[in-house]
């Protein structure tokens, strides 16, 4: 094998039988018990539904409560969700070498594909996984840095990003209504630099010592993903447990990030969520991040504070949170409070 080969996970996995000591968890951090019992279920939405002020109560109370939701009938054709993932499959299955090569061009080095995490030298214990990122629309530019292979790999992922930005604007309306917040409050700087993270797991030959992504909060101000409808790994942590996020067809799952947790003033959870692997079927996820520009202050907004409820976190521009999520990874809840 070359040596691009040997970096990234996908390529040597199925070569391997059994784990390298690298991406073996500490036992406290091992995939354990989990709880998929429908009590403790993460709401699924149906945007579908004719009562407006139903679905923004659902959503409230799903992003207090779990931090997570799914929705179904969101209005993103299935035909452009089945070829998005069907070219993110395709991207991932092409040589290393191409991977590697389709994503150098962005100066700005935001077009990247990696292995284990962005931070692979400074991880204790690498994850089980391969990533393609980049940046997205509304900025028309970014595309230019787009990888270009798969050759419909640019019109098909223009389709999807412009879909789930509309998507993203019509779930935070939503909670800017539940919330008490002007319906224009995410309209500008706070969703100006979505991002796309698309994750190849590959299957595992002892998935009860490896994990996917290791647990953490998401540092958006919401993610929405598509996850493979037949393949389970994503798990949501609610009080002390794990929940299984269980891939319904056509849905997307939508989690709160930090920075909406910090911006309603902790009333909505960024929770804490990681994923599992398994031994047979390979699994990618496509996620979709609204993030802002890196000059937005993020801090509690003015609604969301008063005489009994102070503000909780300090005000920090969105540049300052990123330094401090990629310095101080799962220890950031202490930097961010006062
Ligand atoms: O693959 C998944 O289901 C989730 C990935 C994730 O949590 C992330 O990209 O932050
Ligand atoms: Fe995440």
């Amino acid at each position: 094998m070359d040596t691009l080969d040997n970096m990234f996970v996908s390529n040597w996995s199925n070569v391997h039988f059994s784990v390298p000591p690298s991406y073996v968890q500490p036992i406290e951090n091992r995939p354990g018990k989990v709880i998929s019992s429908s009590s403790k279920a993460i709401p699924v939405i149906d945007f579908g539904a004719h009562d407006h002020d139903d679905i923004a109560k659902q959503i409230l109370k799903a992003s207090e409560e779990f931090g997570f939701f799914q929705v179904i009938n969101h209005g993103v054709s299935k035909d452009l969700m089945d070829e998005a993932v069907n070219i993110f499959k395709e991207f991932h299955a092409m040589p290393p070498k191409e991977k590697v090569n389709e994503c150098s061009r962005d100066p700005n080095g935001r077009c990247k594909f990696y292995t284990s995490s962005e931070n692979y030298k400074k991880d204790a214990v690498q994850n089980w996984k391969d990533t393609l990122t980049h940046s997205c629309p509304p900025s028309e530019q970014v595309i230019e840095y787009w990888p270009q292979k798969p050759p419909k790999y640019r019109e098909i992922v223009r389709k999807y990003t412009q879909e789930l930005g509309t998507l993203g604007f019509k779930i935070l309306e939503l909670l800017c209504e539940g919330l008490g917040l002007n319906q224009e409050y995410f309209c500008g700087e706070l969703t100006e630099n979505p991002a796309l993270i698309v994750h190849h797991y590959p299957p595992c030959p002892n998935p009860s010592l490896t994990l996917g992504v290791v647990k953490h909060r998401d540092p958006s101000i919401i993610t929405i993903l598509l996850q493979d409808e037949k393949v389970h790994g994503l798990q949501v942590f609610k009080d002390g447990e794990w929940i299984v996020v269980e891939p319904i067809p056509n849905a997307f799952v939508v989690n709160i990030g930090l920075l909406l947790q910090i911006i309603s003033n902790g009333r909505l959870i960024g929770a804490e969520h990681r994923v599992v692997t398994n031994s047979s079927t390979s699994r990618t996820s496509v996620a979709y991040f609204i993030y802002p520009s890196c000059e937005s202050i993020i801090e509690p907004s003015n609604n969301m504070v008063n005489e009994n409820d102070a503000p909780r976190y300090k005000s920090m521009t969105f540049g300052e949170f990123r330094r401090n999520f990629f310095n101080k990874g799962a220890n950031i809840e202490a930097e961010l409070l006062y």
